[in-house]
């Protein structure tokens, strides 16, 4: 959906130089083809293939109101982690059933609006949220459908700050005896919980199945417990996401269906051995369903060669609009979108405009002859971009376009500078 015909990078039928023009930079630019092929890949190869499965599109790594429709029309679940996220879910009519609740911090207020909004499934992360909850459904006069978020102790393969399975992580209940068993006795004999089942996710931007399959396994021998000790059959099991992408040349993704059939394979193995019943299977990736099919596209400003050590290009946005290469040390690929066939000879690094020397997007790129004014394409920007944006040194935050073959729709508005004052409130005793 991103091809390169003539000298011109296009989205979908648009070239990317006319939606720069049409909507101004920095733009990130979502290609509604792209994203709908990745969420049908999961349906023809997960949700048709195996029963009793479902599948979440974990909506933290891009969420806005058009987003939402299209997934919903896809058949999907939509994993949320905030007031704010499950705000913006029912605000475009997603159905609340099948909304699944995460938050390794949820406050009452959150839990409440859970409840009054009717959320299919609250993942519970912790012993305190639990009680918490139990006690507010009891008042309602419901019942919570939960899961809990076990850290089944695996540690996954990727950046320290995205590994989440390890026994050391803010997420999730240990499986420690002690902690563990009591909250699910607990969640069992509580008239105001219907328990369902275990979550986990051990991590994202992954590229091997094993640890989905070791986690699988955790997993199973608790199920197994809970069925020993308390003739209690657990319905469902939530195996997260993670599913990495393509970012630059060496990167090795894999399809869905690696992971997915490799959870499913083992999972039915396991039950069959242990004498169990195979639980509902859910899946809610992120990044592999909208990392891929966005871009961003920013406007080269200043050049700065510094003899025998390296060219800066400055671009109209940085760290504000994708912070993760300083966060995680992540790496891109970009090219010139009005000169994508010349050729790459020309090595350069890619900075922001912010004030920090950290503000690096992509360092020692090689790249097309780049002059300023040029547009300049940053690839798979889709997910954990404008999700993660921020308005450090006053930077509003850019436009989101979709693209629909020959058709384009700003599905978020660029903010405006009175935007960024438009919360400000100056007390009587500091007027002017
Ligand atoms: C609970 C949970 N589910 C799903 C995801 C989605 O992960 P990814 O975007 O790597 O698929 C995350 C984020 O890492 C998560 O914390
Ligand atoms: N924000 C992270 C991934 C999300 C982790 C959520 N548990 C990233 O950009 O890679």
């Amino acid at each position: 959906m991103f091809e390169i015909k003539g000298h011109d990078l296009y989205v979908e039928q648009i070239k990317a130089v006319d939606l720069a023009a049409q909507y101004g930079t920095p733009l990130y630019v979502l290609s509604e083809s792209s994203l709908r092929s990745n969420l049908s890949d999961i349906k023809a190869n997960f949700m048709d293939k195996y029963e009793q499965v479902q599948a979440a599109y974990a909506s933290k790594a891009l969420l806005t109101s058009a987003v939402v429709r299209i997934v919903e029309q896809e058949g999907f679940h939509l994993d949320v982690v905030s007031g704010g996220e499950l705000y913006t879910a029912r605000h475009a009519s997603f159905p609340m059933a099948k909304i699944i609740f995460h938050g390794n911090n949820k406050s009452d207020e959150e839990l409440q609006m859970a409840l009054d909004y009717g959320v299919g499934r609250i993942v519970v992360d912790n012993v305190g949220e639990l009680h918490r909850l139990a006690a507010m459904a009891e008042k309602a006069g419901k019942t919570a459908k939960i899961l809990f978020r076990i850290t089944p102790g695996i540690k996954a393969g990727t950046h320290h700050y995205i590994a989440t399975g390890q026994k050391d992580s803010k997420f999730g209940i240990a499986l420690d005896e002690s902690i563990i068993f009591p909250a699910i006795e607990f969640a069992i004999q509580s008239k105001a919980i219907d328990f369902l089942g275990f979550h986990f996710h051990i991590g994202s931007q992954l590229f091997t199945n094993d640890t989905h399959i070791a986690a699988t396994k955790v997993a199973v021998s608790l199920i197994k417990a809970v069925k020993d000790r308390y003739q209690y059959e657990i319905r469902e099991l939530n195996t997260g996401g993670g599913y990495g992408i393509k970012y630059v040349e060496g990167d090795t993704p894999k399809p869905a269906a690696y992971f997915t059939d490799a959870i499913m394979e083992s999972l039915e193995s396991l039950c069959k051995s242990e004498g169990l019943l195979r639980p509902t299977v859910f899946i809610e990736p992120g990044r592999s369903i909208v990392g891929e099919a966005g871009i961003t596209l920013y406007k080269a400003g200043a050049i700065k060669t510094i003899p025998n050590i390296r060219t800066y290009v400055a671009v109209d946005g940085g760290m504000t609009d994708n912070i993760r290469p300083a966060l995680y040390q992540a790496k891109y690929e970009a090219i010139v979108a009005n000169r994508a066939d010349a050729p790459s000879d020309e090595t350069v690094t890619l900075c922001g405009k912010c004030c920090e020397s950290g503000d690096i997007l992509i360092e020692h790129i090689p790249m097309q002859h780049i002059e300023a004014g040029d547009i300049i394409a940053v690839f798979s920007t889709g997910a954990y971009t404008y999700a993660m944006a921020s308005h450090y040194n006053k930077h509003p935050n850019p436009a989101v376009v979709l693209v629909s073959g020959d058709q384009s729709y700003e599905i978020v508005k660029r903010e405006t500078y009175e935007d960024l004052v438009s919360k400000d409130v100056i007390p009587a005793h500091l007027k002017a």
